[in-house]
């Protein structure tokens, strides 16, 4: 127990060991950077072991002396003693305040009377002592991060400063003054509650195998504890990594990141990878929720991925940042995740003014259960860009999005006969295909973002016009504002039954924007009907379509949208 901590020579006993600190004068900056001290020298009489610390192994005159070893970063600390031929234990952990530890672990140790002694008296507390290999202390050193945590989590700052210091250790060895730097502050009240060391001193039971059915419930109640205090401390880096995105406007959602990350995970666990994955995964959504939180931001928009894509574009031109963005690898899973809550917007293209409807998009509409509130147009320029300066008659492979290759078809078919097309998810997905012989067909902006080099510019047909029309859908509400309506619907097989829909239309006179059939899917000849009416369709309106339609399902009421706010 700390007896005096304000003094110049203070002392406490711990389970009849009495330390003693030597110092001069008051506590002084200097003398506080002793105490993170790293041997104990034995006298003769062992219950008097007096700590003399230095930042610097070199400072301490050890002739004639036996040494207790307790510095963490021992490949460093046992090389010294070695060399000096001086008679060592070297132990861990530091048994600092911390010495209601039950355990301890015996790295190296000499042949000498007063060591042998001083272990027996570590064993007459009843002190485990465990001989462990190099190997193995390297791995305790990282279970000790970890509980050092837990000491975190019970706002111990002086341990919360070593903890971080521990995690990092393989950085820091060698630099212990710098480590000195970051602790000593937090050692500025002296003030060590001596509970913490006794829960401490509970947890080192976690590297202990229980035995019954209690201490395995208390364990499994401190590894929960141990677990809570890093993900608490994730979250805190997570934050940090919010603010950095902000500066560079950067999205939160950073898939391939969170894909990376769970590959290396899995490749670690021999538990069911499908239940990990899914531990992190969600891990992994508490820190993007606690980064939107933080940036102001209350909704996400899917569009198409990577970053560069034209959905990317518009989304950009749309909300005025990336930070909000979640970039999908497919329009399908966009109009999934919004279906499904996982985003509050989707952008989804919808056509095009020289290859006409994106029908992967079109499909899955009506397949599945959201809302179009409203459409956004982008003019479109595509380059065709390469890893390096290449001559056209180089090129051997074309890679891009089927919509991409379509509009600039001219231009391949004139200068790009002999290459070989290979579709992408998206344009700027292109960008993980290419080699040293490919080009790809993308923005310019994408091509600036990944570093590629742009061979020819404006390479589409249509060099002024080319237009995509974008949807931007959210959950069903219901909600019927706007301009325009966008439906699907099914009729009998018999003559003029379309007819007879589109008369509904033409009696209201309410003009078509858009007519697409669509397989039905069910017999060969089966279809379904798209068309955009250039009119909000009310009640009156529905129930005459219910007359004529064999069913129709309306996919939204929309006007064309300027901005998207995501900070509602
Ligand atoms: O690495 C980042 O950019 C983070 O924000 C961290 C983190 C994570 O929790 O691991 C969170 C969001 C990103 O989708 C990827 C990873």
């Amino acid at each position: 127990m700390l007896k005096d901590s304000k003094k110049q020579n203070f002392q406490w006993r711990l389970r009849g060991l009495k330390v003693h600190i030597r110092g001069k004068g008051p506590l002084t900056e200097s003398l506080k950077k002793e105490l993170i001290g790293t041997v104990w020298e034995l006298t003769d009489s062992i219950l008097q072991a007096e700590l003399v610390v230095s930042e610097d192994l070199l400072d301490v005159d050890l002739s004639g002396k036996a040494v207790v070893d307790l510095y963490p970063f021992k490949d460093k600390s046992v090389a010294f003693y070695r060399e000096r031929s001086v008679p060592f234990v070297s132990i861990f952990p530091v048994f600092y305040k911390e010495f209601a530890f039950s355990e301890f672990y015996v790295l190296e140790k000499s042949e000498d009377e007063r060591i042998t002694t001083f272990l027996d008296f570590l064993k007459n507390l009843g002190i485990i002592l465990k001989d462990v290999s190099w190997g193995e202390y390297k791995e305790i050193l990282e279970k000790y991060s970890v509980l050092l945590f837990l000491a975190r989590a019970l706002k111990d700052s002086f341990l919360m400063g070593y903890a971080s210091h521990l995690l990092n250790w393989r950085e820091e060895t060698g630099n212990f003054l710098a480590l000195a730097e970051k602790v000593i502050p937090r050692l500025k009240d002296n003030d060590f509650p001596v509970e913490h060391s006794e829960l401490i001193g509970e947890f080192s039971k976690l590297f202990r195998p229980p035995v019954s059915l209690n201490e395995m419930r208390h364990k499994i109640r401190l590894i929960d504890f141990v677990t809570l205090g890093l993900i608490d401390e994730r979250m805190k880096v997570a934050k940090r990594i919010a603010e950095e995105k902000k500066k560079t406007d950067s999205p939160v959602d950073l898939r391939e990141v969170e894909e990376q990350k769970v590959k290396e995970i899995l490749d670690r666990t021999s538990l069911n990878p499908v239940r990990v994955r899914r531990v992190f995964e969600e891990i992994m959504k508490l820190a993007k929720e606690e980064e939107y939180r933080l940036l102001g931001i209350s909704k996400t928009v899917a569009v198409l991925g990577p970053m560069g894509s034209f959905s990317d574009e518009m989304a950009l031109k749309l909300i005025g940042s990336r930070i909000p963005i979640k970039y999908c690898a497919s329009t399908d899973e966009i109009i999934r995740m919004v279906e499904k809550g996982e985003a509050d917007y989707g952008i989804v293209p919808i056509e095009n003014s020289t290859h006409g409807t994106v029908i992967p998009v079109l499909d899955a509409l009506l397949n599945h259960e959201v809302e179009v509130f409203g459409e956004a147009k982008l003019e479109v320029h595509h380059c065709l860009v390469a890893k390096r300066r290449l001559d056209l008659k180089e090129i051997k492979r074309i890679y891009s999005h089927p919509q991409a290759i379509s509009q600039s078809l001219g231009f391949i078919n004139a200068y790009l006969p002999h290459a070989e097309i290979r579709y992408t998810t998206s344009t700027s997905d292109a960008v993980n295909l290419l080699d040293d012989e490919s080009a790809a067909i993308m923005s310019e902006n994408a091509a600036r973002m990944y570093g590629l080099f742009i061979l020819r510019k404006s390479i589409q047909d249509l060099k002024e016009k080319n237009i995509t029309r974008f949807y931007i859908i959210r959950r069903k509400t219901g909600k019927m504002e706007g301009k325009y309506t966008s439906l699907f619907f099914g009729v009998q097989d018999k003559p003029g039954a379309l007819k007879a829909v589109l008369d509904v239309f033409a009696n209201k006179g309410m003009n078509l924007r858009k007519l697409e059939s669509r397989p039905a899917r069910t017999f060969l000849g089966d279809y379904v009907f798209f068309v955009e009416v250039e009119a909000p369709l009310g009640k009156e309106d529905l129930k005459d379509l219910e007359k004529v339609t064999a069913f129709y399902k309306i996919i939204g009421v929309f006007d064309e949208i300027e901005e998207l706010d995501v900070f509602e």
